[in-house]
């Protein structure tokens, strides 16, 4: 078939699709929400434009936490942060609502065959055989790996510190946590080493760093456009456009692919008898029985998923804590008064090192971090659509265009809806009249219950909820208080002029970056100085 042939098909099926949704559709056009900017972005570059949020607080307000907003070609959409919808679609529903088809390509792009974008049936067998590797004892158990990379961090930072001019250093922690953390989940859930942060040269973990960044940081609009086409397209043509488009984004998943599954084939032939996470889907994919067996691609697409989903994430999150406590000196010293309690224990206890059953038993870290996982969420957005057509429950309801009062909103089969994190988390009817301020003390007085119970931690949507819940929550819990207790108990950390600058992006996920220097990635510039140690 000739190349304009091909184009015109793909053109005319396009079309007629979006001429056909449109007619077809329970029309969810009497629902309020703000005017289109254009056909072709709809509201989305809207979203992009301001820090991770601050949509989100205005729509929530000005739309009572539900909005109908317009994506790519004039299609409808729904923004909900209403808790009593959130709560349907995560918890109620079990796969009734899957992820939109843009979401699914970006799960593939970054994770293959992977839990993250598999479909149902794939994804309950999938889950099935990961969440034990997931579950507390074995999380539990990999709490010194934590310490000890944590430790490494801080060496690193003591040698710059000791060798700056002045007492304080300025650090961009950002980029030193996301070396860290892919350290530490290559070596924990895959028992592999790649050094970077003892500046080893390894690729595969190289090609995460500042990954969301290069792929998905600010957006041009025909690429927002070309996103959203995914839903028109099948999975064959979809693959086979990201094998071929060209430009630095896709460029990048194509190196990050082919250097991943290089090492992932080295990895699996040692796992014979280990325990690791990576051995125990090894194992899996030697199983007789089809419903507990995963397929060698299978088992390699888990390392994709669990690397992608693992890294950035709890690198923004410990990023954000840094900056709450450079922001809030009494917290630091807080937090910091709460360690040395705990370091006298374990040295009263002959050593012997911190523990994960130390950090459980630490109040003020656990509300720090709960505050810290509610006000700067990693994964500012989930997508998904009903399978079916749907009606949402609304706790709040709301009044229509034609002003007709209503407490249920009927959808179409396969409307898209954008799952907002920061909209709920900061929800004033959930959290109370201070919800947008940051204050770890709300975890520790005693709150009344308002609505269902919606999040996951803490009753935060940060780490999501139901089926598709993130199955590292625990990981990244223990491994981001094991790295806030080993880097609190060294440094103290201060704002620097550049946070004039900073800004919380949406890149996929929220990455710290500096108005101005958008392509250099994450950057968030602490002063990094020594925190005077207690005397023995
Ligand atoms: C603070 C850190 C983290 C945050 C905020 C976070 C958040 C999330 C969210 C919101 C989802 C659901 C995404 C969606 O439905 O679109 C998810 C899924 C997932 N997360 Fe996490 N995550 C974190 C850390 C981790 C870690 C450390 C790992 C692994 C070591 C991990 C592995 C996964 C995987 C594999 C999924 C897909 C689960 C499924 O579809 O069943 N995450 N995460």
């Amino acid at each position: 078939m000739t190349v304009p042939l091909a184009l015109i098909i793909l053109v005319s099926t396009i079309v007629l699709r979006v001429l056909y949704k449109r007619w077809s559709r329970i029309s969810v056009a009497d629902i309020p929400g703000p005017e289109s900017v254009s056909f072709w972005i709809g509201n989305l570059q809207q979203m992009r434009q301001q820090e991770v949020g601050t949509m989100d607080a205005k729509w929530g307000e000005e739309y009572r936490k539900i909005a109908r907003v317009k994506v790519a070609l004039g299609m409808d959409a729904l923004w909900v942060s209403n808790p009593q919808a959130l709560h349907y679609i995560l918890h109620k529903s079990g796969y009734t609502f899957e992820k939109t088809a843009e979401r699914k390509v970006l799960s593939k792009l970054l994770g293959d065959d992977g839990l993250d974008g598999a479909n149902p049936e794939t994804h309950k067998r999938q889950r099935k055989l990961m969440d034990p590797a997931f579950g507390a004892p074995v999380i539990k158990a990999l709490f010194p790996t934590f310490v000890q990379y944590a430790e490494i961090l801080s060496f690193k930072w003591c040698k710059l510190v000791e060798s700056s001019p002045g007492p304080a250093c300025a650090i961009n922690v950002a980029s030193h946590l996301n070396v860290a953390t892919v350290d530490t989940v290559c070596e924990a859930s895959f028992d592999y080493y790649t050094g970077c942060l003892e500046d080893a040269d390894n690729e595969p973990a190289k090609s995460y760093m500042n990954l969301m960044a290069g792929v998905a940081s600010r957006p041009s609009d025909a690429r927002l456009v070309f996103d959203n086409l995914a839903e028109f397209l099948t999975e064959p043509v979809v693959t086979w456009l990201c094998r071929v488009l060209p430009g630095e984004a896709f460029a990048k998943l194509r190196r990050n692919k082919q250097e991943v599954h290089k090492v992932a084939e080295e990895i699996i032939e040692t796992k014979v008898g280990k325990r690791d996470v990576m051995s125990m889907f090894a194992q899996a994919s030697t199983s007789p029985e089809p419903s507990t067996r995963m397929s060698r691609y299978e088992v390699i697409s888990q390392m994709r998923s669990i690397m992608f989903a693992g890294s950035e994430t709890t690198t923004s999150t410990m990023s954000c804590a840094l900056l709450e406590l450079a922001r809030h000196p009494e917290y630091q010293d807080r937090l910091r008064a709460e360690i040395r309690v705990v370091e006298n224990s374990i040295r009263a206890r002959g050593g012997g090192g911190l523990i994960a059953a130390d950090a459980d038993a630490m109040p003020y870290l656990q509300a720090f971090l709960k505050e810290v996982v509610r006000v700067h969420p990693a994964v500012p957005y989930m997508y998904r659509r009903p399978v079916r057509d749907e009606v949402l429950p609304l706790s709040t309801p709301i009044t229509t265009r034609s002003g007709k009062v209503i407490s249920e909103v009927p959808i179409r089969k396969t409307l898209r809806l954008i799952l907002s994190v920061p909209g709920y988390n900061m929800d004033k009817d959930v959290w109370g009249e201070d919800a947008h301020e940051f204050n770890p003390e709300r975890f520790l007085r005693p709150t009344e219950k308002n609505g269902p119970n919606v999040g996951l931690w803490a009753n935060t949507l940060t780490l999501s909820a139901g089926a598709r819940s993130c199955i590292g929550w625990k990981f990244a819990l223990y491994e981001m208080q094991a790295f806030l207790f080993v880097l609190v108990s060294r440094f103290q950390f201060a704002l620097t002029e550049d946070i004039s600058r900073l800004r919380r992006e949406y890149a996929g996920s929220l990455v710290p970056m500096l108005e101005g220097e958008v392509e250099k990635g994450a950057q968030l510039p602490l002063g990094v100085s020594l925190a005077e140690q207690q005397q023995d």
